[in-house]
């Protein structure tokens, strides 16, 4: 019998871009190619509660998906991480998610058995044949080893019980950063890695510095998000003149754990040297986006010390 799943996509969205909508596209090629069905696809706005100082109000980046998922058959905005009372860990958005389709499942083979008078159901409700799979691009990847910043055993759980569809991103190696995480080399056969053919380096970080600079943005988000993010000039004050936001953090932390990784073949005193040299200079000028990543990884922990003292959602 063919794999049911759904996808589920967890990120800022600040704004969504057109690159968010073709991971969804592409993975969706990919698993149905492998033998899967795609029932649907979900994008979960994080909190606005989330530590990251440019995040736009919910209700913004809430408004945009809907309008860029309008014409979509297969793919909706899923709110409820966005309702809760405080961020909460993508593990628990991900067992949410699965228990409301296990939920609705059994509530349906309930129905079909009644109907066929059949007594014995015979389903066990903690296995559901739709698994919901966490899709991601590579830097979100990278960031499972960033210390502090995810729960070992979360990390385990999503990839034990749902797995991940990893789309590929400039920058970033997925097989090293999967060689490189003991939690991810364990399970591998979990992660199903989506090759962007055509290579796209669109980010919503990219977006906002545009608009920033008053230049266009056309064909990069949909013409419905162009005309929201004009209507509510969103991105134009000068707070994002000075972002220094997580990924940026993420993404040179991982830079420098990449450099990092001993590579046989260039180990000699002058390489040593050279490396040593370019780390310092990189090291200084990107001083202030590392240190917010440490920051960012304690708010995240505190966090995560409040939610977990809190009843679960
Ligand atoms: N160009 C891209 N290629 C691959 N993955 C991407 C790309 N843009 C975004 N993603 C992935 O989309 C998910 C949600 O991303 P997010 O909302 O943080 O967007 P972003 O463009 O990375 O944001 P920002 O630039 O604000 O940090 C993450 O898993 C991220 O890795
Ligand atoms: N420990 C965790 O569960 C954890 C840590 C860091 C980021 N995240 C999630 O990753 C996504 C990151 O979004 P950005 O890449 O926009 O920062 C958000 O959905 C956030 O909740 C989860």
């Amino acid at each position: 019998m063919k794999k049911k799943v759904i996808l589920l996509m967890c990120g800022s969205f600040n704004p969504v871009t057109n690159m968010h909508l073709r991971m969804m596209e592409i993975a969706r090629d990919q698993l149905q190619h492998y033998g899967f069905i795609v029932k649907a696809g979900f994008f979960s706005p994080v909190h606005d509660k989330y530590p990251k100082d440019t995040l736009t109000s919910i209700t913004h980046r809430v408004a945009m998906l809907k309008l860029a998922l309008e014409t979509s058959d297969w793919l909706q905005v899923s709110t409820w991480e966005s309702e809760q009372t405080s961020w909460i860990p993508t593990y628990n958005v991900l067992n949410h998610h699965q228990e409301r389709i296990n939920d609705l499942m059994n509530s349906k083979n309930m129905k079909v058995s009644s109907q066929n008078n059949v007594n014995n159901i015979n389903h066990n409700p903690n296995q559901c044949d739709i698994i919901v799979k966490l899709i991601c691009g590579g830097d979100f990847l990278s960031s499972f080893s960033i210390p502090n910043l995810w729960d070992p055993s979360h990390i385990n759980q999503i990839l034990e019980k749902h797995g991940l569809v990893v789309v590929t991103r400039s920058g970033y190696n997925i097989s090293d950063i999967i060689e490189d995480n003991d939690i991810l080399y364990k399970h591998m056969a979990n992660i199903m890695v989506v090759n962007e053919f055509i290579e796209n380096t669109i980010s919503s970080t990219k977006i906002r510095k545009a608009c920033l600079r008053h230049r266009s943005i056309k064909y990069l988000v949909h013409d419905k998000v162009e005309k929201y993010i004009q209507a509510h000039n969103l991105y134009s004050s000068k707070k994002y003149k000075y972002e220094n936001n997580i990924k940026d953090s993420i993404r040179i932390t991982a830079n420098l754990f990449n450099e990092f990784k001993p590579n046989s073949s260039i180990i000699n005193k002058k390489s040593v040297d050279n490396f040593k040299n370019n780390s310092k200079n990189k090291l200084s000028s990107k001083k202030k986006k590392v240190k917010e990543i440490g920051r960012v990884s304690r708010r995240l922990q505190n966090l995560k010390r409040g939610h977990n003292k809190s009843p679960q959602p």
